[in-house]
């Protein structure tokens, strides 16, 4: 209950859907099955969503979790992106004219921006929505073949709407990016409209149940009612008005989704594959430890330990650092909403830092659960192969990882530099304007304070020594742009280490919110871990100025070897409490009941090339 709290109803209502659990298995089936599979359960999870009157996006997300195991399907677009943006972008009249829609499923929408030249950088999209005043029709083109949209979820056969980003030009001058809400597809036939050249673009490394598409402009009209018009507005006779000078606010949806990001995909990514991957280590025998005696359970060896308890322990910091990052989001929204902007670069900031960092690590580590379950954790029946390839899309969608970095770092030398010239910093950034203690206080009781301080030290000298760095390189001569790039390894170093000590610091925070005492002292073992391990793998970064000595190095590496033992007893138990259902995580490696060599055994039974097949019985004959 530490984790799913008043969400549990509405995810047993799911499993006693036979169509969720039951079916054909996922493994065994071509591209255009698994795709046309998940059709079938999304039209049920939409039936179900009326029958059991299920209106919150919370609740119904419980039910997702069972109804789309470790996949996306076109509701994730739809949802977590069509919607969001028609509410945040949306004037009140556009609101009641498509939310009630959208959100009965009568119309199917997802978010359109990327091209096949260009995702990172939208200020270089190419696709143009031209006002005609005569006709009060914006008209939609894509004037070169680069500027093709590429990649969005569901428009490839599935949705009939979509919001598309293209730059708004009003008697030849351009006014930048902005959203327009655009039918697709005819309600009555589904055939794309005419002016509209659409597909999906082919097979992927995951995502096999989304059809991510293409769809080229040909001067295509829409109404003028059609571009959102909450922030800015183009009257009828092309006067252009905005109620904000922040032109940032178009990019809205990219927050929401990176804000969601970190415990909708890193969070519970990186948790399932924990799961199966500590439950299998413990049904698993192999070698000996001592001679004659049983062979002893994988988990029982110290390197065992090694590789999955820090997961483990990143599992839950990852977990708890995206409720904390949800709530942030809901929190900036809502002053935003009220007028108050001043928390949106940090909330980019923050969003983007811990979307990047959260996705690295989460897919980095659910790579390493595969590897610590030996051959069957090559085999599509772990579960982890699925659990991987879509988690890991997370580096790459809302946000190459790496940009995301650089806009994170972008945030700190900004701030950095009002310290600089007093300025005082708040929020997730206050630390930098404290006077940070030079010499590390670890002592062997690791108390988690002292833990959270080497992050703290260590991220405020990697931002310090970036900046001081940027400055450097433009004071002999290159140019600002030059700098950043010739700097920018520093930066995304710096980024990464503000969002460590962040997460750290979430965690810290959690387990002094515990209040049974059992409960937070075996929370405390996995926090010290995760911070020990992130000491010693980034050793350098904590020696380099001598905060940290060489004898307490030497303390860290003990604790951290003895934190194993001591986890060993709990680390089921700490699996256990994510409290994934079997048809969530899909696994056989990773069964409750721990009954993993007889499904083993049937499940390759089952396997389509076990079957009579003449062509392949001709060849081998
Ligand atoms: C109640 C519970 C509810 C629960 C609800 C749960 C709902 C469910 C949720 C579902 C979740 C699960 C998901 C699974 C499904 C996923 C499916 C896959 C979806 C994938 C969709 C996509 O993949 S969709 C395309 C995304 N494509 C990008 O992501 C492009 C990146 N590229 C950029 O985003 C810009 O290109 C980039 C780099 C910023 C530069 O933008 P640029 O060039 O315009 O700006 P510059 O860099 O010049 O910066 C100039 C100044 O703007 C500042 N700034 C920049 N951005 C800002 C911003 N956003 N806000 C404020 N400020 C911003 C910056 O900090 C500077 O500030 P300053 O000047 O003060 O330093
Ligand atoms: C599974 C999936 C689902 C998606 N769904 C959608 C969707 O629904 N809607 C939509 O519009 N888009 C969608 N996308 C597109 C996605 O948002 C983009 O692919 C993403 O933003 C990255 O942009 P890019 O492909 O242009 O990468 P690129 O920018 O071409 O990245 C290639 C390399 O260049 C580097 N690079 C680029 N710019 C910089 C820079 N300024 N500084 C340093 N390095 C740089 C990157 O770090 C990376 O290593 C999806 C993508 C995937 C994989």
């Amino acid at each position: 209950m530490l984790f799913k709290g008043g969400g549990l109803p509405h995810e047993s209502l799911a499993l006693q859907e036979k169509l969720f659990g039951a079916g054909p298995d996922y493994n065994f089936m071509t591209r255009i099955e698994r795709f046309k599979n998940s059709l079938v359960r999304v039209q049920h999870f939409i039936r179900c969503c009326a029958r059991y009157n299920l209106h919150d996006h919370a609740d119904k997300k419980w039910f997702e979790g069972v109804a789309f195991p470790n996949e996306v399907s076109v509701l994730g677009p739809h949802s977590g992106m069509f919607i969001p943006t028609l509410k945040e972008q949306g004037s009140e009249e556009q609101i009641q004219k498509w939310v009630p829609q959208a959100e009965k499923h009568q119309i199917m929408g997802t978010y359109i921006q990327t091209e096949l030249g260009h995702g990172t950088f939208v200020r270089g999209l190419e696709t143009t929505a031209t006002y005609d005043p005569k006709t009060e029709e914006f008209i939609l083109n894509s004037p070169t073949l680069t500027s093709i949209k590429w990649w969005p979820g569901g428009l490839g056969r599935t949705c009939n709407f979509g919001i598309v980003m293209a730059l708004l030009y009003i008697d030849g001058k351009n006014y930048g990016m902005h959203p327009f809400v655009v039918q697709l597809r005819s309600l009555k036939t589904h055939e794309p409209l005419p002016g509209l050249t659409m597909g999906d673009i082919g097979p992927k490394f995951g995502f096999d149940t989304v059809d991510n598409g293409y769809l080229q402009f040909n001067h295509f009209g829409i109404p003028r009612e059609n571009m959102l018009m909450k922030y800015c507005q183009v009257l009828k006779n092309g006067t252009y008005t905005k109620q904000t000078r922040n032109p940032k606010f178009s990019y809205g949806a990219m927050i929401f989704v990176r804000s969601m990001v970190v415990y909708e995909v890193a969070g519970q990514g990186l948790a399932k594959a924990c799961t199966i991957a500590i439950r299998y280590s413990a049904i698993r025998r192999q070698s000996e430890l001592k001679k004659s005696r049983p062979e002893p359970q994988i988990l029982d060896y110290q390197t065992q330990q090694y590789k999955l308890f820090p997961l483990l322990a990143l599992a839950y910091a990852v977990w708890f650092t995206g409720v904390r990052m949800k709530e942030i989001y809901f929190m900036v929204n809502n002053e935003i909403k009220q007028g108050h902007t001043e928390r949106l670069p940090e909330l980019h900031a923050i969003s983007s830092g811990l979307k990047a960092f959260t996705t690295s690590m989460a897919s980095w580590g659910i790579e390493r659960c595969r590897l610590a379950c030996g051959g069957h954790g090559y085999s599509a029946a772990s579960g982890l192969p699925k659990i991987y390839v879509n988690a890991t899309g997370g580096c790459t969608y809302e946000g190459e990882n790496t940009v995301m970095l650089l806009q994170c770092a972008r945030f700190l030398m900004n701030i950095y530099g009002g310290v600089k010239n007093g300025r005082r910093p708040s929020g997730s950034v206050n630390y930098l304007g404290e006077r940070i203690s030079s010499r590390c206080t670890l002592t062997s009781e690791f108390t988690l304070k002292s833990l959270a301080d080497a992050f703290k030290h260590r991220a405020a000298r990697m931002i310090k020594e970036a900046s001081e760095r940027l400055n450097r390189l433009q004071a002999s001569g290159n140019d600002p742009e030059d700098s950043w790039n010739l700097n920018s390894v520093v930066l995304t170093k710096a980024a990464e280490a503000h969002c460590h000590y962040y997460m750290v610091l979430v965690f810290e925070s959690v387990v002094e919110s515990v209040e049974d005492n059992c409960v937070k002292d075996i929370l405390r073992q996995l926090c010290q871990l995760l911070a020990l391990c992130g000491i010693q793998e980034n050793s350098g970064d904590f020696i380099q100025d001598g905060f940290l000595n060489n004898d307490q190095l030497e303390l860290v590496k003990q604790k951290q070897l003895s934190l194993l033992s001591e986890i060993r007893p709990n680390a089921v138990l700490l699996v256990d409490a994510f409290e994934f259902h079997d048809v969530q995580l899909g696994s056989i490696l990773g069964r409750f009941d721990g009954n993993v060599y007889e499904n083993l055994f049937k499940w390759a039974k089952k396997t389509p090339l076990n079957k009579p097949e003449d062509l392949i019985h001709r060849l081998l004959r």
